[in-house]
């Protein structure tokens, strides 16, 4: 898929074509976007960028702001992380329901965004209920959001990789040489 122009307005700063991510992780909560974000962008040398961690630390625990603040109130909090994200050279990993904003799916159009799958027996294994509140009831809960959700991460992804058996260091090596094979066929370094 071509990249996006960045457009050019006579009179205005232009973008920076750099100020953008070498690679957005998506996928259901669990998948290791997190974990892995954090190691590809040590292994392409530039900042991490967690929108649910931004958010956490601009306005608290994110249970706490479904609690008190509704879903609506954190989906429009998360539209504005990853708007921000979106412009930084960074790695960025989204919340695992950032991409159900129509606003946030449209943002992604033209980024280098890789899904991250995982099994239900896997995620099962992995899930905290206490930090993660859409999936508090477990992993009947997590298989229905997931259902709901795939034909969108799969709608938005340039590339995918399942972590369900592969370790996370071996996910994050293939991630950063696709990215980084990716910047050079674009002319990048
Ligand atoms: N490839 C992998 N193999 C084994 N465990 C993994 C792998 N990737 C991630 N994990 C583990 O899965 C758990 C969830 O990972 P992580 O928090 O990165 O997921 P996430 O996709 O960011 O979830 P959320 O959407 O809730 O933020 C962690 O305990 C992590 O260590
Ligand atoms: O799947 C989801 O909708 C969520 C996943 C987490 O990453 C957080 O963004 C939040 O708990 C909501
Ligand atoms: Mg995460």
């Amino acid at each position: 898929m071509p990249e996006a122009a960045t457009p050019e307005v006579p009179g205005q700063a232009t973008t920076d074509a750099g100020n953008r991510p070498l690679v957005v992780l998506i996928g259901p909560p669990a998948a290791g976007k997190t974990r892995t974000g954090k190691r590809v962008a040590r292994a392409l040398a530039v900042p991490f960028i967690d929108t649910d961690r931004v958010i956490a630390a601009e306005h608290g625990p994110i249970p706490a702001i479904f609690a008190e603040r509704g879903e609506a109130a954190f989906r429009a909090l998360e539209a504005d992380a990853v708007d921000a994200a979106l412009r930084q050279r960074a790695v960025v990993a989204l919340g695992g329901g950032a991409v159900m904003t129509p606003s946030v799916a449209a943002a992604l159009r033209g980024h280098p965004v890789v899904l991250l799958t995982v099994s239900a027996e896997a995620a099962a294994d992995r899930l905290d209920a206490e930090s993660r509140p859409l999936v508090r009831d477990g992993i009947g809960a997590w298989e229905s959001l997931v259902a709901q959700r795939m034909p969108t991460y799969t709608a938005l992804a340039t590339a995918a990789w399942d972590t369900s058996s592969q370790p996370l260091d071996r996910v994050a090596a293939e991630i950063a040489e696709w990215a980084r094979d990716r910047a050079a066929a674009a002319g990048g370094s």
